[in-house]
């Protein structure tokens, strides 16, 4: 496609591809619910690499269908020590993991394949370009997703671990997903400015050779999870140079305005935002209660102020669907003929 692996100007120049805005996946562990899978195990979405890859493939699909050019792998939560408190041994945890990526990537081949031989034979944008561009990026959880305890959303892990451990423990599955076929990796719902330090010294470390978004949650849009400064999470991720994108995941749609400008604030690199649906997760029953959950036509009034705001790649996290996708690609389609004005 003509993306030049190394080069910081990686996501910028896909943008250019996809015509000034790009469109990410939706709730991947939400759609395997839907379609019937039981995620209440330590794995959680993970779990589906073991019992249905073919239910992933699917899901990966639908999202391509509905719009998305980046579709996250089903590896957020698996990580090489939650397979092996399941009994999988260290290589065949590490298939599983380089199995994530090959699913995702085998829907991209679906999906191009019908494209190819359906009515559109340009994808129009006086770009030239036959087909939807479409990256695949591996997913990497945090250390408090691997808890399975809706850690995540506190990013309070205690005394015990520091920069180090978290390197330790993320070192390996961050080793094998970067050499998967994936396009990118996608450090997503990071709750602390602790994890995005091991994080971006990790990459430096083992001179992982493509590109990392670096993206965090918050509970009160001016912080992530944990109360550390959203700018202060941010910063670290503008320096590390494998980062070629910096954002917002898994947070009420309500504060992602605001955190957009802080962001703005530290990096020139393009943000990307993909909220939840609003609605707070039960770490102990793996439920989501329907509390302040926001409709998805309200979901999609937030995108014209999330863009003008600065952010350039839109999609959804936990709770969303690909009806929600369907309706940010219309959107961000729209702003991308118009040139990104108004
Ligand atoms: C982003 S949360 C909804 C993921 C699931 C959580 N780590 C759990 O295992 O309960
Ligand atoms: N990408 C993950 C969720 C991160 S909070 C999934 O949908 O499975
Ligand atoms: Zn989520």
């Amino acid at each position: 496609m003509g993306l030049k692996t190394g080069s910081s100007t990686y996501l910028a120049d896909f943008l250019r591809q996809c015509g000034g805005y790009a469109v990410i996946d939706g709730g991947l562990a939400t759609e395997l619910e839907r379609h019937g899978a039981d995620l209440n195990d330590p794995l959680w979405s993970a779990k589906c690499l073991v019992s249905s890859p073919h239910l992933i493939r699917r899901v990966h699909l639908d999202y391509l269908e509905a719009g998305a050019n980046i579709i996250i792998s089903a590896s957020y939560q698996a990580t090489l020590q939650g397979f092996e408190a399941k009994g999988i041994s260290r290589d065949e945890g590490e298939t599983l993991l380089k199995r994530s990526v090959e699913i995702a990537c085998e829907a991209r081949n679906i999906y191009n394949d019908r494209a190819g031989k359906g009515s559109w034979d340009d994808f129009g944008d006086g770009t030239g370009l036959k087909r939807k561009p479409v990256l695949v990026a591996a997913s990497v959880g945090s250390y408090g997703a691997y808890l399975a305890d809706g850690s995540e959303y506190s990013g309070i892990y205690g005394d015990a671990i520091n920069v180090k451990t978290l390197k330790d423990f993320h070192r390996r599955r961050v080793q094998v997903l970067a050499n998967s076929g994936a396009d990118l990796i996608a450090f997503e719902t990071t709750p602390n400015k602790m994890e995005a330090q091991a994080y971006a010294e990790l990459l430096e470390e083992e001179a992982v050779n493509i590109p990392a978004w670096f993206s965090f949650s918050s509970k009160d849009g001016n912080n992530v999870v944990s109360g550390d400064s959203m700018v202060e999470c941010a910063s670290i991720a503008d320096s590390c140079k494998q980062v070629v994108g910096v954002g917002i995941n898994c947070t009420p749609p309500r504060y992602v305005k605001g955190l957009i400008q802080l962001i703005r604030k530290v990096t020139s690199k393009p943000i990307l935002v993909y909220p939840n649906s609003g609605e707070t997760y039960d770490g102990e029953k793996k439920e989501w209660v329907a509390s302040r959950g926001v409709a998805e036509e309200d979901f999609v009034s937030y995108v014209e102020k999330w863009c003008e705001a600065g952010a350039s790649l839109v999609g959804g996290c936990c709770r969303t669907t690909p009806n929600t996708i369907r309706a940010i690609s219309k959107v961000l389609s729209s702003r991308s003929h118009r040139g990104g004005l108004n």
